[in-house]
């Protein structure tokens, strides 16, 4: 049983502040992500802790208890990181046996764990190859297997897959996900890839600049984002926005106009998620957005038409239904006003929160 917190965690280096003030829960046998921009401050929390470095102030506890000052080791931590960070001189079988071996435990348990591991991990065939025989996909399993191995409390991964093409990648994260269920332990994982979060996280650390902009189940967020950054983060393609005025009790641009909104603020911003929009009117307060379609991209269950508005702000629009491009030069689009996002000037969500 481990669970994490991060308590008022403070990181500099030299005088540049890289974490603000995080504060993190982490529970026992989650999947958390921290997700954010290159830059954020993502590796430097997973390797606070790790233990691999040390915060310039604040806590950081293990099952309530505080590690600041315990080694990798000795906080029974296993971390997987980009680049396999295999040893290339040894086989599969010996690169997975390894932290057993440091650990001296008999031949007859190392191979049993190891023979164990590799049929979780679909490695069995794989054993007697060397780093170099092995495919991107196969490495990071061997390299997942390293840490499978040793059992430790919290599994920390610093973007496993991101090295890995697209079709493997979304194969291995299934696999991620089935092993944490299985194993019921505490991973705690660094990615940029909004998919990614979404798709494995039970919650969704979102990180800017050092600071954190919201924590929440991936539906929780993506639909309640607390602000712009996080609404234009989470999403594929990403929301629309719109600055509107208000002029007599009506929010008005060049491109939308909007009535039944009660916002004090006289300057707002509108955001509309690219599934948002229609192409039938079904309330008759629906928002209508003109557009000329500019160019299509299909990719099967969905197209994305891309478009530009009156304005010539670039719009993206996801259907899921057929749709003839070359038959329109100007298409109609629907918004129901509760999926509209509504933002002050200074970026905060005021609908709803
Ligand atoms: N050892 C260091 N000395 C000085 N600055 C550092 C050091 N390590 C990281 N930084 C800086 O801290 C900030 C956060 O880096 P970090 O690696 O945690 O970001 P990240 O979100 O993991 O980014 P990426 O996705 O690019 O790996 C960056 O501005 C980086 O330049």
């Amino acid at each position: 049983m481990v669970s994490v917190k991060l308590k008022d965690i403070n990181k500099k280096f030299s005088n540049t502040v890289v974490l603000n003030n995080m504060n993190l829960n982490v529970e026992d046998k989650e999947f958390f992500i921290l997700l954010g921009a290159s830059g954020s401050g993502k590796s430097t929390t997973l390797n606070i802790i790790a233990g691999l470095e040390r915060a310039t102030s604040g806590d950081i506890l293990f099952d309530d208890k505080i590690v600041n000052s315990m080694s990798p080791v000795q906080r029974g931590i296993a971390m997987v990181f980009q680049d396999y960070a295999l040893y290339p001189h040894l086989t599969v079988r010996n690169n997975i046996a390894f932290p057993l071996k440091m650990r001296k435990y008999t031949k007859d348990v190392i191979d049993e764990k190891v023979e164990e591991v590799a049929k979780t991990l679909g490695l069995e065939e794989y054993l007697n190859r060397y780093p170099r025989e092995l495919s991107g996909g196969q490495a990071q399993r061997v390299s997942l297997g390293r840490a499978l191995v040793r059992d430790p409390g919290v599994f920390l991964l610093d973007e496993p897959l991101s090295n890995l093409d697209a079709k493997i990648r979304n194969q291995i994260r299934v696999e991620l996900k089935l092993i944490q269920q299985n194993l019921g332990k505490t991973f705690i994982y660094v990615t940029h890839d909004q998919q990614e979060a979404m798709s494995l996280g039970d919650h969704i650390a979102i990180l800017r600049n050092g600071k954190l902009e919201q924590v929440g189940a991936p539906m929780e967020v993506y639909k309640n984002p607390r602000n712009e950054y996080v609404a234009a983060f989470l999403g594929e393609p990403v929301i629309n926005f719109f600055e509107m005025v208000k002029d007599s009790g009506v929010y008005v641009s060049d491109d939308l106009i909007i009535k039944g909104i009660n916002a004090e603020e006289k300057e707002i911003n509108i955001g509309i998620r690219p599934e948002s929009m229609k192409l039938k009117r079904e309330k008759e307060n629906d928002v209508e957005l003109k557009i000329r379609p500019q160019t299509i991209e299909s990719f099967g269950s969905y197209s994305v038409i891309i478009g530009k508005s009156k304005s010539n702000k670039e719009v993206r629009v996801r259907l899921s239904e057929d749709f003839d491009l070359h038959s329109k030069s100007e298409m109609a689009l629907y918004i129901s006003i509760s999926d509209l996002y509504i933002f002050g000037k200074n970026g905060d969500r005021i609908d709803k929160n």
